[in-house]
């Protein structure tokens, strides 16, 4: 388990280092529109899971919405602060 703030550090620590493997990596290569197309599917899937699946499920497809979200932070060369200044 790691938490919203962990997961932003290590994929910071990924876009700057980029290992091979990463699938982080692979995401940011292919650029924002790519990305926002993975975004918008997690958002579908999370509304879907938590109509229809249940609570595990929606929690299980919420993570990867975050987990996009921060990819096209990244992305976009965004800082947390960034998005925290518009809460
Ligand atoms: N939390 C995540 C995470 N959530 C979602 N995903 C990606 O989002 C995809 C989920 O999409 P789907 O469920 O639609 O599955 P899919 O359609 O089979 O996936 P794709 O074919 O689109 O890859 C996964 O295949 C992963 O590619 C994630 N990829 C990585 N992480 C974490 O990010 C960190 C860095 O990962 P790497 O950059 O791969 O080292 C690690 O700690 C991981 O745990």
């Amino acid at each position: 388990m790691k938490t919203f703030d962990e997961l932003w550090s290590e994929l910071s620590e990924k876009a700057a280092t980029r290992p091979e493997g990463s699938g982080t990596v692979r995401q940011l290569d292919a650029g924002v529109h790519a990305i926002g197309k993975k975004l918008v599917e997690e958002a579908a899937e999370s509304w879907m899971a938590a109509e229809h699946e249940g609570r595990e499920r929606a929690a299980e497809e919420l993570s990867q919405l975050l987990y996009h979200a921060q990819v096209l932070m990244l992305a976009c060369d965004l800082t947390l602060d960034d998005v925290y200044a518009h809460l």
